[in-house]
């Protein structure tokens, strides 16, 4: 067990599904790569698949936690894997990505479990916003997914507002101060594709209410929490706020399934062949408002090339890849109770159209 020499940083990055926590780690990879330091990644995916880590590439060290949340069912794991990373790449630092379902609260007492037996240190949490989806939920003021949104928000010591380009000068004013109000002790920063000053980002401590000397008001669900600078040493005294937060957002820890949150419906489906592209295309503009995340890699009939697809609060983006390894023709869907089968028989559909099946 590791008792003597120096912590090692641990990032968090929070934000909800799509917000643009993959693109964030890319820029901090490369950042850190350029910096001369070796990071390594834990991602987690509440898919079987991980995509994110097709984007990343393979030559960053990485610990791939599929088919759940880390704050459910699998958070058990995450002290394992961090453990195993650390002793067999000895990264300089470790970034956490954890599905954009989970709440950061139950991921920061995964990571102290780990504490335990490793020296780390905490870093303060980045919480990253899609601001488009952040204004409308903000609009109708409920619903699970802007409940955890406001979680995510409240735990995080940097907050980026991200996409910005997709909403007007008057809605970032409101969604800055909103931002403001929810957590007066955040550093807000404004981004497109989480373009961001990186050393600005990650430097100094958290400006937790601890490091102030400060009361906790507006921080509700994180208040226990430094998320400052400090090597973490068993420090226990947020459980209960774990623990409120649980019953809060009716999370289980038992009887793992796809929907590990009771409101997380994940569909995965495996190509048998190329599909028409304008179809899917189509397909994907048509996908029920219940999907809010879609993302895979396929291969087009009119087209030789594979393709990386990203389906983000109701925005498409395609890009050519030519993805390492052996990775199928997949595409995974995540939302709230929408109905499976007829996403799985419209995809059935289009493989038939293409003579695939
Ligand atoms: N318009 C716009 N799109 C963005 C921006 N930042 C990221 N995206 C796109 O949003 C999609 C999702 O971005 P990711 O970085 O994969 O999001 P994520 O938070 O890692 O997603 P999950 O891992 O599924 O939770 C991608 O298609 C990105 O290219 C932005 O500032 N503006």
């Amino acid at each position: 067990m590791e008792a003597t020499g120096k912590a090692i940083p641990i990032y968090i990055l929070a934000g909800f599904l799509g917000s643009g926590k993959t693109t964030l780690l890319q820029r901090l990879l490369s950042y850190w790569k350029d910096n001369g330091l070796l990071p390594a990644v834990v991602m987690n995916e509440i898919g079987e698949v991980n995509l994110d880590g097709v984007i990343v590439g393979e030559e960053v060290p990485m610990a791939e936690m599929l088919g759940g949340c880390i704050c459910c069912t699998i958070r058990d794991d995450l002290s394992m894997q961090l453990y195993e990373l650390v002793k067999t790449e000895r990264p300089d630092l470790v970034v956490i990505e954890a599905t954009g379902a989970a709440n950061p609260l139950e991921i920061f007492d995964a990571v102290t479990e780990a504490s335990l037996y490793l020296k780390l240190e905490i870093m303060p949490m980045i919480t990253v916003v899609d601001a488009a989806h952040l204004a409308e939920l903000y609009a109708s003021q409920q619903g699970k997914t802007y409940r955890l949104m406001l979680d995510q928000i409240r735990c995080g010591s940097r907050l980026i507002l991200n996409k910005i380009d997709r909403i007007g000068a008057e809605t970032r004013t409101e969604m800055e101060g909103l931002l403001a109000r929810l957590n007066p002790y955040a550093r807000i920063i404004p981004a497109v594709k989480c373009e961001v000053d990186l050393p600005l980002l990650l430097e100094g401590g958290g400006t937790s209410p601890r490091d102030q000397g400060e009361g906790d008001s507006g921080r509700d669900h994180c208040s226990a929490h430094d998320q400052g600078h400090h090597v973490h040493e068993g420090d226990h005294e947020h459980d209960s706020h774990i623990h409120e937060a649980n019953e809060h957002q009716g999370h289980r820890h038992e009887g793992h399934t796809h929907t590990s949150h009771d409101h997380v419906t994940v569909y995965t489906h495996y190509f048998n062949g190329p599909v028409d592209s304008v179809e899917f295309e189509q397909f994907i503009a048509d996908l029920p408002r219940e999907v809010y995340r879609g993302k895979g890699i396929l291969r087009f009939a009119d087209t030789s090339s594979r393709f990386l697809f990203q389906y983000a609060y109701r925005e498409a983006d395609y890009l050519k890849i030519t993805p390492q390894g052996d990775v199928p023709d997949v595409a995974v869907f995540i939302g709230e109770h929408f109905d499976r089968e007829a996403l799985a028989g419209q995809l059935k559909a289009l493989e038939k159209n293409a003579g695939t099946v």
